[in-house]
């Protein structure tokens, strides 16, 4: 182990301005990010938005229209996609049917000609890195889904790669295998500290494989950070709103008082926000607040607002209450459940507590 860490060659992935596209309008615009050494960052986003192109872009597979890409200090664009010394794994597994699952991990090493011996011997390591050592022998088609997975990490990472592109790995595997597979493989970086790019659609693996997100949407970068800090420090409606549930209620910029914002509702109700936004009175703003950032009263509090219960849900350890404004505006509610916390009955009259230090606001987005 300690001879693999010291020949993985912890290197920087910066990408400047990566711009292509197929044809007609731009599939992705002016992306910039960069990982460090060792780092783990996923590029996250809606179905089209780019995710993949960047990928490619960085394999070689396709020529971007303009930008950079540098790991370490090559400049990728003068690099053919086999010398580049990137490791991929891809959702369909495309593992290569006809050869076993050793001679498809010494693939690559082959490709490098690496003598047969520390082939051998690599791909015995690979094997019992990846807990396979008993399935050398076998044809991809003779594994389960999750196993043929962990042959196609093991085949990426055989050749010691200095950047790790993860494209949807586990997108075709059942909910738990998949999590099973994503603590795997975040030992696996851990251990060999291989730079990695993972793309998914899938937020809850972005955020528990990735120290830091990308989030793409419609071909450009909308936020960079960390996954904490997407998620409290949402840059834009689209990123509060895709990752985790956000209310969203339309609201007007009443007036500033001190350090204070006076928001106006839609059914005429305030709300007083403990800070100064950056909007002059009068604008339109998309209020937003997570359904755990509200919690039901039986009784008027100082941030209340009345609502109706529509239905309640048990959720495993939480209840969500779905409730109505009487502006008609919907609102999400969740509470932890307890030992004898009871849905309330639809129909109910309570008051949701927003947690006004938590609510974020966002130009409205114009009325189609
Ligand atoms: N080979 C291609 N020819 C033409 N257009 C393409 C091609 N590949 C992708 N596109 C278009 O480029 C845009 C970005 O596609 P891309 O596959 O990068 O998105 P993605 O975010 O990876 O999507 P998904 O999550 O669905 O895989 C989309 O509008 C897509 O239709």
């Amino acid at each position: 182990m300690a001879e693999m860490q010291s020949m993985s060659l912890r290197k920087r992935l910066s990408v400047q301005g990566l711009t292509h596209s197929y044809g007609g309008s731009n599939a992705i615009n002016d992306i910039s990010f960069t990982i460090e050494p060792g780092e783990v960052v996923a590029l996250l986003g809606p179905s089209g938005c780019g995710k993949s192109t960047v990928l490619r872009a960085i394999a070689g597979l396709i020529q971007p229209k303009a930008g950079k890409i540098v790991l370490g200090d090559d400049d990728l664009a003068s690099l053919s996609a086999r010398a580049r010394g990137i490791g991929m794994v891809f959702q369909n597994y495309a593992l290569f049917p006809h050869l076993t699952v050793a001679e498809n991990i010494a693939y690559p090493l082959a490709c490098q000609q690496i003598s047969r011996p520390a082939r051998q011997k690599r791909v015995e390591e690979m094997l019992a890195m990846v807990r396979l050592g008993e399935f050398g022998n076998r044809l991809p088609r003779e594994l389960s889904g999750g196993q043929q997975q962990r042959v196609a990490v093991a085949r990426a990472i055989a050749g010691r790669p200095s950047l790790l592109l993860l494209d949807e790995p586990f997108g075709a595997l059942d909910r738990a295998l998949r999590f099973d597979l994503q603590v795997e493989l975040l030992h696996l970086q851990k251990t060999l500290g291989i730079t990695t790019l993972i793309v998914t659609h899938d937020q809850e693996e972005a955020q528990s494989l990735a120290n830091r997100l990308v989030l793409m949407n419609k071909g450009h970068v909308e936020q960079i950070d960390t996954p904490m800090a997407v998620y409290d420090r949402p840059r834009s409606l689209f990123v509060n709103t895709f990752i985790g549930q956000a209310n969203q209620l339309p609201a007007t910029v009443l007036r500033f008082d001190n350090d204070t914002t006076l928001i106006g509702l839609a059914d005429n109700t305030t709300l007083r926000l403990p800070r100064r936004l950056n909007f002059t009175p009068g604008s339109k703003v998309t209020l937003t607040c997570r359904p755990e950032e509200v919690r039901l009263l039986p009784q008027p509090g100082e941030n209340s607002q009345k609502v109706t219960v529509t239905v309640s849900v048990p959720l495993g350890p939480v209840l969500l209450h779905e409730l109505k404004l009487d502006c008609g505006s919907s609102l999400r509610a969740s509470e932890v459940r307890r030992p004898g916390t009871a849905a309330p009955l639809p129909g109910t009259s309570l008051f949701a507590d927003i947690d006004t230090t938590r609510c974020h606001a966002f130009p409205a987005e114009p009325q189609p």
